[in-house]
């Protein structure tokens, strides 16, 4: 089993891969809310009133991570671990997590519990549900968030805050990038610093299409986004067209998935997905940008090194995000062949490499 898992709160996708009970992750992450991704605006009315089971489920605060990584791989459809949750008692954690009607909960609990070497079933509460509601308590996380001064990112059924500043409306649902994490944000305020206008910008895993929407509002002339991820190509587009950019100043690439994404020894990407984008061209791998952003995590950085500063003019602005600090010694190292002038940003545990690629 290996679902694709978007994390809402957090916003990263996760790819879990699970051997009978051996739970093991592919990407540090941090944690909040774990769902299969859904494209909230596409839903239909069927699945809206289709039921689920709610359950919430009291576990040690240590093994809280685990657990709920666990119930993914055995059953459910989301998890989600509420550090504020006041109900419990000092050393307890709640995860809430969602499953589909016809599982068997308490069978995937004891499974879960028992692949991370609990002894006791966790106790656990059951209510029924409906998706409308699990929808419209997601769309209800999702506020305005000032990423920097004058720059907000509102989610599409919000109102900016704002109207003087520069907001990009995004519809979070479909595809990581909606600008409240890290690696996103160091990403926007980089570009945020250094686009003067009339820059050519390629980004490179757009997800949403977040950098390529704000690259173009900060006054690039015209923007490319590339994605392995059907569906982070349609909500790119959808992304777009909620802040008036048509295609004539950005376009939208799904580009096929390499093996060389994910280290050697597992051949998945971990960005799998679905989507209905048919791309009517295939992405001109000639063409050179003035700046090329790869927020993109640290295995894909590291083998495709090559190809992402082969993107970007002499002299132009390579920055490559997606990386945790500790990581830092290996992206440097294997950039600085081809960067020079390397700086480093970082917000809570990740960092952004950017340079300008030599001109040799
Ligand atoms: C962490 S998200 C970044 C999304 C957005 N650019 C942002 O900064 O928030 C990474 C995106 O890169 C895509 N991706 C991963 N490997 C890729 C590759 N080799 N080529 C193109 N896109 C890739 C994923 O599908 C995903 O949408």
């Amino acid at each position: 089993m290996s679902p694709v898992l978007c994390c809402f709160r957090n916003h990263i996708f996760k790819h879990l891969a699970c051997t009978n009970s051996l739970v093991r992750r592919e990407f540090s992450l941090t944690k909040l809310l774990s769902v299969k991704a859904v494209p909230l605006s596409t839903c239909t009315n069927a699945s809206l009133t289709s039921p689920f089971l709610s359950v919430h489920i009291q576990c040690r605060k240590d093994f809280a991570d685990m657990l709920s990584e666990a119930l993914l791989c055995f059953g459910a459809s989301s998890t989600s671990i509420d550090e504020q949750d006041s109900h419990v008692q000092n050393e307890e954690i709640c995860i809430s997590s969602i499953y589909d009607i016809s599982k068997d909960v308490r069978k995937s609990i004891l499974h879960a519990a028992d692949s991370i070497g609990l002894k006791d079933l966790p106790t656990y509460k059951i209510v029924k549900g409906y998706h409308s509601d699990w929808i419209k308590d997601i769309q209800d996380s999702f506020h305005p968030v000032e990423v920097t001064k004058g720059l907000w990112i509102v989610p599409e059924w919000r109102t900016p805050l704002d109207l003087q500043a520069t907001n990009i409306i995004l519809n979070p649902g479909l595809a990581f990038g909606t600008g409240d994490h890290p690696t996103t944000k160091l990403c926007l305020l980089l570009l945020h610093e250094i686009i003067k206008g009339k820059e050519s910008f390629l980004d490179y895993g757009t997800g949403s299409g977040i950098l390529a929407i704000a690259a173009l509002k900060f006054g690039a002339d015209f923007a490319v986004g590339i994605d392995i991820d059907p569906q982070a190509i349609t909500a790119a587009r959808h992304n777009a067209t909620l802040n008036n950019i048509g295609p004539d100043i950005l376009q939208l690439y799904l580009v096929p998935s390499e093996e060389i994404n994910s280290p050697s020894e597992n051949n998945s990407t971990g960005f799998e997905g679905q989507g209905s984008y048919e791309p009517e061209a295939s992405f001109d791998e000639i063409v050179k940008y003035d700046i090329v952003v790869a927020n993109i995590l640290l295995y894909p950085l590291l083998n495709l090194a090559d190809q992402i500063v082969s993107f970007a003019k002499p002299g132009a602005m390579v920055a490559l995000s997606g990386i945790i600090t500790e990581q830092l010694p290996r992206i440097t190292g294997r950039y600085s062949e081809f960067l020079e002038d390397i700086t480093v940003s970082k917000m809570d545990d990740w960092a952004c490499v950017s340079g300008k690629k030599r001109r040799i």
